[in-house]
């Protein structure tokens, strides 16, 4: 799915004072992308994402996925987009202790119209083995796996993450963005992953760079063209 921001801001009032998390944002990104969004803490990458994902709405500007323009959306409807249409992925998992790693799975796949089927995806992500064990049964990098299996089951359009690599240790987080990039060949989704590793940069076909609330840069990689190159 392509997505266009034009003139996204977000404000925050406190009281009498006023802060823009994000000023003015435009960007585009074509569909199948991989794009990271680098910046230093506090420059609003968290905010960007979640407005992209609908958790989070913007003060003002426009919002397009596809031909799709979701600033327009009631609530209701956002509710019911998000549902079949984007996945996402946390820093710390956030799995149901008490369920294994299949019912955490199933879980989501209850909740959406067409998923995939859980075993295809326990396989993708390499984890078929472990689909019995409990979440504390399984190491930071395999839950982190379970995780984005349960984000693609619904077999969304867009995949976003939030810092999916900040709690692993260099090895692990490079096995779990080789993960990401198979998952983008494999079901051309969207990903946009929020980080503050700038070694992700390979992988990406489209680097934004945030601060404070503003885009500074935004870098095509040109080793990796875009599968859809179109002009804007
Ligand atoms: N609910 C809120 N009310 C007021 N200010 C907020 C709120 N949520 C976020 N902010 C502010 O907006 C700015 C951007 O926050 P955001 O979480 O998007 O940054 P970030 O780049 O993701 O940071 P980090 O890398 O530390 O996670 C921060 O200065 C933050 O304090």
């Amino acid at each position: 799915m392509s997505i266009k921001f034009k003139n996204v801001t977000k404000e925050y009032k406190t009281g009498t004072n006023s802060f823009y998390a994000l000023k003015n944002v435009s960007f585009k990104a074509n569909e199948g992308e991989i794009v990271a969004i680098l910046g230093p803490s506090g420059s609003g990458k968290s905010t960007l994402l979640n407005i992209l994902g609908e958790i989070d709405r913007a003060t003002d500007g426009e919002i397009m996925f596809g031909d799709l323009n979701v600033s327009k959306l009631s609530d209701k409807e956002l509710t019911k987009y998000r549902r079949n249409n984007v996945g996402f992925v946390f820093q710390f998992y956030n799995l149901i202790p008490n369920l294994t790693a299949f019912e955490n799975i199933e879980v989501a796949a209850e909740l959406t119209k067409s998923p995939l089927k859980i075993e295809e995806v326990l396989e993708a992500v390499g984890m078929l083995q472990n689909k019995n064990k409990f979440p504390q049964q399984l190491s930071g990098g395999e839950q982190q796996r379970i995780s984005i299996a349960r984000a693609i089951i619904k077999n969304p359009k867009l995949l976003l993450c939030d810092e999916p690599t900040g709690a692993l240790d260099y090895n692990t987080s490079k096995e779990v963005l080789e993960l990401l990039d198979k998952i983008n060949k494999m079901y051309g989704t969207t990903i946009f992953i929020v980080t503050h590793n700038t070694s992700i940069a390979s992988m990406c076909h489209r680097i934004i760079k945030l601060r404070s609330g503003q885009i500074t840069d935004v870098k095509l990689n040109k080793e990796r063209i875009s599968p859809k190159e179109v002009e804007w």
